[in-house]
């Protein structure tokens, strides 16, 4: 079992580069893969850069040349459920495109033909997530995150992905991540933490609270990865 671990900026993976032992690096496609062993478990650690392009890139390099056979991210998101505060863990039950739009042919938000709204992730990953989160008194919540090539920082914008998806979070790439696990019969598990709400304070909580955000999510990934 190969144990892909993603996520898009450098600060989300560096809490996890220093938890491995017999680590080597390979540069490919512009991007560096971290190979080594957490507790016995081959795993990958990759950074994608920012956005759906770029994560759709890693996610298949790490499936298609690394042959992972799971993959996790980890990251930091902001919030749109007023449950969700900084900080905060949540797991994606299904994830979609907010900024996918063909409606002019009478199609829905986010979808085109072929392809489905909301892409799901791995059940049984979520299941062991509930159990960790359980087992460390965590509160984790599960729901839709939305996805697009935005940095979301307008209130009337938030508020219009929430409604129009009944998403409980948002980012920039975990619908593409999980559209290539889909494609490519590879397991999928999103987790973020809350670094901001989307709304006009969000590049400033977002530049606060990136790294803090970033921790707590690695830190119950590795705990994951003690359970897969
Ligand atoms: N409100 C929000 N809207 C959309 N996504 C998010 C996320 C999740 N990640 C963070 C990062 C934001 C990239 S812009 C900042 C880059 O600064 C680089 C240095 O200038 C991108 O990889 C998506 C947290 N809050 C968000």
């Amino acid at each position: 079992m190969k144990i892909a671990i993603m996520g898009a900026m450098p600060e989300e993976i560096e809490p996890l580069i220093g938890q491995l032992e017999n680590v080597s690096s390979s540069l490919y496609a512009s991007n560096t893969y971290y190979e080594g062993i957490y507790k016995g478990k081959e795993v990958v650690v990759a950074y994608s850069k920012i956005g759906k392009v770029f994560a759709a890139l890693t996610a298949t390099i790490l499936i298609e040349k690394f042959d992972c056979d799971i993959l996790l991210f980890s990251g930091v998101a902001g919030a749109i459920s007023e449950e969700l505060k900084i900080g905060d863990l949540i797991i994606a039950e299904g994830l979609c495109q907010h900024d996918l739009d063909i409606t002019a042919f009478g199609h829905p938000y986010g979808y085109v033909p072929e392809g489905e709204v909301c892409v799901k992730t791995d059940k049984h990953l979520r299941q062991i997530a509930k159990t960790v989160a359980e087992k460390k008194g965590i509160t984790l919540k599960e729901g839709v995150i939305a996805t697009g090539d935005q940095f979301v920082a307008d209130p009337e914008r938030k508020k219009w992905i929430g409604e129009t998806f009944k998403a409980d979070a948002l980012e920039m790439e975990g619908a593409s991540v999980a559209v290539v696990c889909d494609a490519l019969n590879v397991p999928c598990f999103i987790l973020r933490a809350i670094s901001d709400s989307a709304d006009m304070d969000a590049s400033f909580n977002f530049d606060e609270f990136l790294e803090s955000s970033a921790k707590v999510s690695a830190g119950f990934i590795l705990s994951m990865v003690e359970e897969i």
